[in-house]
């Protein structure tokens, strides 16, 4: 009831074990908090926290106009409402190193498991479209430096996301996921990967773990979550999917209401009352009703 039982320690010591459990870990996009406590009742072992799923959800193009503060804010939102531990997504780091320092330090405060700093130039764009940019090595390791120096929890993963594949290839992936371990990163994202044997290649040069992308619409194809594992890959995200499946529907429901006047034949496939308020825990308040709020005015009520 309320919020997550857990702490975000808690949460984080959790993530490190199950990353080494040696598994694939299933981490969905939640698009709201409530979509948190879906995925979690769902039997998944983690949330991701997207960026680009906020920038849509604020009406934006995912181009960095999102700013940390909205970012931490949507993070608490969204973790405190799942036992699940959860992984961010923070772009560059919103700005220079000293900038990435402080972005950890919130988001730490905000309760999230990890997060992930990417290599893009600033301002970043969606790391699967054209013509996008990477810093030198240089500034990619300060970034992730000083974003292990700045944890205050250990625990905190700090996953070093690369977008050099797109641009210079799957060597300078290599050679650029290896450093990047050097500085002390926990684990690596390799974004817009072509195929399997990519992964395959970032597990070989590496020893932490990595994580795939399976963003709809992207460079990637959509591998399933066994020929993921079968490459060694540690950990999954589907970043955007729960909000395009959401919109997609939302649209269609418009559409009915424009030609049919009504609803009425996409009430089936609605979530229902009685399901909203079993994953609100709405039972569970009745509590402070009948247990918490039983005092009598005892005659001062005048
Ligand atoms: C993972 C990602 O960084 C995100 O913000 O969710 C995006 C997803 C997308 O735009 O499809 C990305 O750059 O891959
Ligand atoms: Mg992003």
């Amino acid at each position: 009831m309320l919020y997550s039982g857990l702490t975000p320690a808690a949460k984080r010591e959790k993530l490190r074990a199950d990353l080494a459990g040696g598994g694939l870990l299933r981490f969905p996009g939640a698009f709201n908090p409530l979509s948190a406590r879906l995925i979690e009742t769902k039997g998944f072992e983690g949330v991701y926290i997207s960026g680009a799923v906020l920038a849509a959800d604020l009406g934006l193009p995912d181009i960095g106009l999102t700013t940390l503060t909205e970012v931490a804010a949507r993070s608490q939102q969204i973790s405190r409402m799942t036992d699940l531990p959860t992984l961010v997504d923070a772009d560059t780091g919103f700005g220079e190193p000293m900038n990435v320092a402080r972005t950890v330090q919130t988001l730490e405060d905000a309760g999230v498991a990890g997060l992930h700093i990417e290599d893009q130039v600033n301002p970043k764009r969606c790391g699967h479209l054209d013509g996008k940019q990477v810093v030198d090595t240089d500034t990619a390791l300060k970034r992730i430096r000083a974003a292990v120096d700045a944890r205050r929890d250990p625990n905190l993963l700090v996953m070093a996301r690369t977008d050099i594949r797109a641009v210079d290839g799957l060597a300078a992936a290599i050679d650029r996921a290896k450093a990047l371990v050097d500085a002390g990163a926990d684990a690596i994202f390799p974004e817009a990967m072509g195929t399997l044997a990519e992964f395959e290649a970032i597990r070989a040069a590496v020893d932490v773990p990595i994580l795939a992308n399976m963003t709809e619409f992207g460079k990637s194809e959509l591998f399933r979550v066994d020929q993921l594992e079968g490459v060694g890959v540690n950990l999954v995200i589907f970043p955007v999917s729960l909000l395009r499946l959401a919109m997609g529907a939302a649209e269609a429901g418009l559409d009915t209401i424009l030609a049919e006047g009504s609803l009425t034949s996409r009430v089936p496939e609605m979530q229902t009352r009685a399901e909203l308020y079993r994953l609100l825990d709405y039972e569970a308040y009745n509590h402070f009703d009948s247990g918490i709020f039983n005092f009598s005015l005892g005659g001062h009520d005048g």
